[in-house]
């Protein structure tokens, strides 16, 4: 079992509305959800594990819906993001405890198995309280991983990870990716993301604001008007000049803030363009700072696109 298949999902709590009508197919392989904090991430993976059910649509696991479906639980993993661990066991018993929750015919050995994938055996006979963040979510990795699952979702993993930690879990993930495995993983950092998924699927509050290619969307993010605040010594005649150029589709002058907001269509060129044309008119510039570069705002231009 291995397609998950969210059809016009929507799911809301009192007034909040965290998940509005998304509709996506998540396969084989990698796949980033990307998204701001509140985007919805966090709703959508807990509807795909069947802990949460949608408000309106359907999540199906190849064709059976997941959630109350206890058959699906045997094809799932999650590795949640906020903690869920008995601190006082060790890690041994806290993914034992996982396997025969499952009901597995030979719990010992599969918590062992899971233990020796994430590289924890070192660790496994001390308790929890004891574990670094990136520790602990390595063994909550093995919890999820204890029932053999065809379908991992992570949340926000690499969250409190270090470097080495890092690069660790997505060899991890790449090899089960590879193995045909479903595995995805949310995450609020592009970089993060482009590392390691092909296939990405952007949420923006509560709505799903794009999919493809990693290079698709990198070219969506980078492509969009940019805004940029500029001071020099005479912003007046450097506004005069900048209308003039094809980069900029629009120039304020902000006497207040003393600056120029300018926006532009082409901020490759605009860069280029800019200090040569503040030469060519004997303007000094003070200050040009990109007024847009907030992930959240770059998000949300990728939902009025
Ligand atoms: N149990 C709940 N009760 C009320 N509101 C909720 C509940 N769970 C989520 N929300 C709201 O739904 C929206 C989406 O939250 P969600 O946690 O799914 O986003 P997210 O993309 O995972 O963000 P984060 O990375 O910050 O966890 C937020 O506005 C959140 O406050």
């Amino acid at each position: 079992m291995t397609s998950i298949h969210i059809d016009r999902v929507s799911k809301w709590f009192g007034h909040v509305v965290a998940v509005n009508d998304v509709s996506m197919t998540i396969g084989p392989g990698i796949t980033g959800l990307l998204g701001p904090n509140g985007a919805g991430k966090t709703t959508l993976l807990s509807m795909m594990a069947g802990f949460a059910a949608p408000s309106a649509g359907t999540v199906t696991l190849d064709g059976d819906p997941t959630w109350r479906n206890e058959q699906i639980y045997r094809h799932i993993g999650m590795v949640p993001e906020r903690e869920a661990m008995y601190d006082f066991l060790t890690g041994a018993k806290f993914v034992l405890a996982n396997a025969e929750l499952h009901g597995l015919s030979d719990p010992g050995a599969a918590a062992k198995a899971a233990i020796d994938t994430v590289d924890m055996q070192a660790a496994a006979d001390r308790p929890i309280a004891t574990y670094s963040k990136g520790m602990r979510q390595r063994m909550k990795m093995a919890a999820a991983l204890v029932h053999r699952p065809s379908v991992l979702l992570l949340d926000e993993p690499f969250n409190g990870m270090d470097p080495r930690q890092r690069m660790h879990l997505m060899e991890l993930l790449r090899q089960m990716g590879s193995d045909g495995r479903t595995v995805l993983f949310s995450s609020h950092i592009l970089e993060e993301v482009e590392q390691l998924a092909s296939h990405i699927e952007v949420m923006v509050a509560g709505r799903h604001a794009a999919s493809g290619d990693f290079r698709a969307i990198r070219r969506l993010m980078t492509d969009r008007p940019h805004r940029y605040l500029l001071r020099s010594d005479d912003d007046r005649r450097l506004a005069a000049a900048l209308v003039s150029d094809d980069s900029v589709v629009s120039v304020e002058v902000d006497s207040e803030e003393e600056a120029l907001h300018v926006q532009t269509s082409d901020f490759g060129r605009f860069t280029v363009r800019l200090p040569r044309l503040a030469a060519d008119h004997g303007i000094r510039l003070y200050d040009v700072t990109p007024a847009d570069e907030s992930l959240e705002s770059v998000f949300g231009y990728l939902v009025q696109s």
